[in-house]
């Protein structure tokens, strides 16, 4: 379970996160959903650790990140916006590499890296360098990277951008899937359809700030409106930049 509790964050001037709160619950999707420059990404790395917050709590499964950024780091699989592969390495290396960055010894890398290839359907392009992968690609070998520990609690950042319809519906799957097996899934989203069809609960965040959240049907009943898509424009106040 991951929790952020009124989480600030400015560069210079610009207020990128102002105050944000919420829950992610595990056994359950929850999406991040805000146009550009809302703060997602700045609320992720805080969550992640890669950022300290000026003001603010993390907490995922009840551990302090401020605390105990080590253990945060080890129940967390983290998919971030820039995907950061070794070009020389193949896709199994790259794995490989950050199973013993985490300590885990070889065959349960290769365990694990086996059925992850077998749920991301990496077959054809695991024992590929890296370099030249399509976007797709490199997207399945960052998430396969991310898992290789076998996190409780999975974070991704934008994790369809760039991908075509088959792709994109295998990691609806590929979501589904971790979902089901009770782990807290946390993604950021700047596309509505998307996050509508994905995610048992909805955070929507604009300007730094969370403007409403809960099931698709919470936030219809909130905003008065029938349509979701109404329902979104409303709690953001603007048509801007939501749609895809
Ligand atoms: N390192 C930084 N230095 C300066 N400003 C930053 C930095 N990181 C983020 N910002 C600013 O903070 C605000 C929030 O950015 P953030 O990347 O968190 O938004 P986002 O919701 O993830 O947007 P997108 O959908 O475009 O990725 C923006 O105004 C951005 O320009």
């Amino acid at each position: 379970m991951i929790e952020v509790l009124d989480l600030h964050k400015a560069f210079g001037k610009v207020k990128a996160v102002d105050g944000v709160s919420f829950r992610a619950n595990d056994g359950q999707i929850t999406g991040l959903l805000g146009p550009n420059g809302a703060g997602k990404t700045t609320s992720l790395r805080m969550l992640y650790t890669l950022l300290r917050p000026d003001r603010g709590q993390v907490l995922v499964d009840g551990v302090d990140a401020a605390k105990d950024p080590e253990a945060v780091r080890r129940r967390l699989g983290v998919l971030p916006d820039s995907r950061g592969l070794y070009k020389r390495l193949s896709s199994r290396e790259n794995i490989r590499y950050f199973g013993r960055l985490h300590g885990i010894d070889d065959a349960t890398i290769a365990a694990r890296t086996q059925s992850l290839v077998d749920a991301l359907d990496m077959g054809d392009i695991i024992d590929r360098r890296t370099e030249g992968f399509s976007q797709g690609q490199r997207v399945k070998t960052a998430i396969a990277r991310a898992l290789v520990h076998d996190p409780r609690n999975v974070i991704l950042d934008e994790p369809t951008n760039g991908l075509d319809v088959m792709a994109t519906r295998a990691m609806r799957r590929f979501l589904h899937q971790l979902r089901d097996e009770g782990r807290c899934v946390l993604f950021s989203s700047h596309i509505m359809q998307e996050v509508a069809a994905l995610c048992d609960r909805i955070v929507i965040i604009a300007h730094g700030r969370v403007v409403a959240e809960g099931t698709a049907d919470e936030l219809r009943a909130q905003t008065g409106e029938t349509n979701l898509e109404d329902a979104f424009v409303k709690a953001i106040g603007t048509e801007e930049g939501l749609m895809a």
